[in-house]
């Protein structure tokens, strides 16, 4: 890491308020609005509907992979025997089919306008490769690798994925965000990602680069709204199972129907047997289970998360409780330094001194600002290059989240600043103590919310504490509401965070979640999850610190905040692209309702083809079987029209139910129990009475034409 200060102090302090720019007091939930159905995306995934027709691509559907078959072998008998019924129910099975797949293929094209202004933000984008020897040169952004060094200025577009390695810019991310207000991305905190495709709009970066050509971030993304990377979930191969052996279980039925029949000396035509079956098999979930899937995925992208994985989506549906990180995640997390408070014996200036001496070398934004606040209070001092020897050789002790200290080993004495606790237990363990007054200051300040750092110094002769740095961070607006949305949803909300319990406490009273935990280090942040996990429980994690990557990865889902580090954005399955954490209500959101909406259609498919056989089996054997012309309730006109209207119904209902698998059930926070009760009435009732309905008037409209009625 290049340890060169930089020039903090030149942003605008207004600017460096918030997270993003301009808009620190209103926390924005940004959502593009869901592309319509309209008639020209139903024409334009048309040809992409006949190309699906491929049986390679239909043997992944084996219900509608059944109805192609039927459709082939009546096509090869109307040949043969043509007859205005034959070629009326051939025609309606190869609709049947086409509308499996043109819902499908309505879902993905929703998608495509976005991978399109996608990859027309990375057009041509040039980079400027920094050379071993410093120089830089041009190159064309999709040849940049891994590790590659880019420097970026004002108005050049970030030409991939990468970590900022030296300095600080504001940046407008709304190419992938959709929100136009800047955001600031600096090197090493947690803000320190930025993302190909965006554009620098002041000062100047330098940039590693973290993707490899053809992974970053928005390749993946593009991916994903083009449906490319689908993958089964559970769920979904669950419902594989049951649709697979369902189709068995009837055309075993279909199949021992026609010895029966023609024992009564009535054999009934193949035709009539595959159109039995087409209309016996849940042909209705079976076409739009692939369209419930994308439209899923289509509705997260539109709330700007960015998932890895459709198994994490409905996993989210199921989340009882939800792990935070604070800083960073509940407050804007660009902790600054805003005072200096000295212990009794101590000077102010020897405090600032110290405090800045223990801050030259650390590149995190809370010691950069401490730097900026002592320049501020008009102390200065030497700069690391004057310390007497080069920064090589200068002791650096880093900031780590399990030391919690950060400082500089000098020639003839040690500094320190870090966390109260540690180093207390640093100036204790070589002799010192805490002043009381300097305890209380750390309370006071803690009580506030805020994070109070302990200075000391350490020499041949022992250690003393100096005073205390107020660090001050922005909870962000609108957490309390959020919170109390999610606790009334059923999820328990926990804040796990490295700073101290007293500070931790204020912070997650003022932002209303359930628990806390404090003083937590990575390994306590994945304990935790580990342990709600070893009690049953679905976990979600939402964190932006590397010191998050653990916890991120082993959660059930686990959201990056976008404006964390790439090692968060690695570890996790979601990443949020507007960095709020409360969005998990909405990916909670989503996912039940995708689980709802998947389950609601298929309790209505499978009712709609028990109401069928019930509708049509009577018409059908009348002639054989007078006895069954009582249970002919429906007085269809015909067998074959019986029949005929019985395919046009199970056709029509997968068109007539696109715009609900694609929009979704509506989902309200109830608990799971009701819900599923209040659809089994809906969906299932719905599904036995539909039939009768729809048959009943296809009937009396198809029983004019010759040949049917
Ligand atoms: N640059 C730094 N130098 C010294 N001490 C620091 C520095 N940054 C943070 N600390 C101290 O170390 C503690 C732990 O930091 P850590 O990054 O683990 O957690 P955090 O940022 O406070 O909280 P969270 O885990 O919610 O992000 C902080 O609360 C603070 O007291
Ligand atoms: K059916
Ligand atoms: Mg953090």
């Amino acid at each position: 890491m290049t340890r060169t200060p930089t020039g903090l102090a030149t942003v605008p302090q207004t600017l460096a308020d918030g997270n993003r720019l301009g808009t620190p007091g209103e926390h924005k939930h940004h959502t593009k609005a869901p592309a319509k159905l309209t008639l020209s995306s139903v024409t334009a995934a048309l040809p992409v509907a006949v190309g699906k027709l491929a049986p390679r691509q239909m043997i992944h559907s084996p219900v509608m992979f059944t109805v192609l078959v039927g459709a082939g072998l009546c096509t090869a008998i109307c040949l043969v025997r043509p007859s205005v019924f034959s070629i009326a129910v051939t025609a309606w099975l190869w609709l049947t089919v086409l509308f499996g797949t043109l819902s499908e293929a309505i879902a993905e094209g929703r998608g495509k306008a976005q991978a399109d202004s996608l990859r027309a933000s990375r057009q041509g984008v040039q980079a400027r490769l920094r050379l071993p020897d410093g120089g830089t040169k041009q190159v064309s952004g999709t040849e940049l690798r891994l590790n590659d060094v880019v420097v970026c200025e004002a108005g050049d577009v970030i030409p991939s994925d990468g970590e900022i390695i030296e300095g600080l810019a504001s940046v407008d991310e709304s190419t992938i965000t959709g929100e136009s207000a800047p955001v600031i991305r600096e090197s090493g905190g947690d803000r320190s990602s930025v993302t190909g495709g965006t554009k620098v709009l002041s000062d100047r970066i330098v940039v590693r680069i973290t993707a490899e050509p053809g992974q970053t971030f928005i390749d993946r993304m593009i991916r994903l709204v083009e449906g490319a990377v689908r993958q089964k979930t559970p769920n979904e191969i669950a419902l594989h199972v049951l649709l697979v052996s369902l189709t068995i279980v009837f055309l075993v039925v279909t199949m021992s129907l026609a010895p029966f029949a023609s024992l009564a000396g009535a054999t009934p035509s193949p035709i009539v047997l595959v159109a039995l079956l087409v209309c016996l098999i849940p042909t209705t979930i079976g076409a739009l289970v692939p369209a419930i899937g994308i439209a899923g995925m289509d509705r997260l992208v539109q709330h700007n998360v960015l998932a890895t994985s459709g198994r994490a989506v409905e996993t989210a549906g199921d989340i009882t409780t939800l792990l935070l990180d604070k800083t960073g995640t509940i407050t804007y997390g660009n902790r600054r330094a805003v005072n200096f408070f000295p212990a009794n014996t101590v000077g102010m200036t020897e405090l600032i001194e110290a405090a800045r001496l223990s801050s030259l070398a650390d590149e995190t934004p809370e010691g950069r600002s401490v730097v900026d606040l002592a320049a501020e209070k008009g102390v200065s001092g030497p700069e690391l290059a004057e310390l007497g020897r080069g920064p090589e050789q200068l002791n650096v002790v880093e900031f780590s989240a399990s030391t919690r200290m950060s400082g500089l080993d000098l020639d003839s004495r040690r500094v320190r600043k870090g966390a109260a606790a540690a180093v207390a237990a640093f100036v204790a363990d070589l002799g010192g103590r805490t002043p009381d007054e300097v305890t209380r200051r750390v309370q006071e300040i803690s009580a506030q919310g805020g994070t109070p750092l302990l200075v000391a110094t350490a020499t041949k002769d022992g250690a003393r504490i100096l005073g205390t740095i107020h660090l001050a961070d922005v909870v962000k607006p609108g957490m309390q509401a959020r919170f109390a949305e999610l606790r009334k949803m059923g999820i328990r909300t926990v804040m796990v965070t490295g700073d101290n319990p007293v500070t931790a406490k204020a912070i997650a009273a003022e932002a209303g979640v359930d628990d806390f935990l404090a003083e937590a280090t990575p390994e306590d942040k994945l304990a935790v999850i580990k342990k709600e996990q070893a009690a049953g429980r679905l976990v979600a994690m939402t964190g932006d610190g590397t010191n998050d990557a653990p916890a991120l990865a082993a959660a059930d889902v686990g959201v990056a905040m976008n404006s964390g580090t790439p090692a968060a954005k690695e570890a996790a399955n979601m990443v949020d692209l507007d960095s709020d954490p409360t969005k998990l209500i909405n990916i909670v959101g989503i996912g039940k309702q995708l689980l709802i909406t998947r389950g609601a259609l298929t309790t209505f498919s499978i009712a709609n083809d028990v109401a069928k056989y019930f509708a049509i089996v009577p018409a059908l054997f009348t002639a054989t079987y007078p006895g069954l012309g009582l249970l002919n309730v429906m007085g269809l006109t015909s067998s074959a029209s019986a029949i005929l209207s019985a395919v046009i119904f199970n056709a029509l209902i997968i068109i007539a139910l696109i715009p609900l698998a694609l929009r979704g059930v509506k989902y309200r926070a109830v608990s799971a129990n009701r819900a599923l009760g209040r659809n089994l009435l809906v969906y299932g009732l719905g599904g036995l009475i539909a039939p009768f309905i729809g048959i009943k008037l296809i009937d009396l409209i198809i029983s004019v034409i010759p040949g049917i009625g």
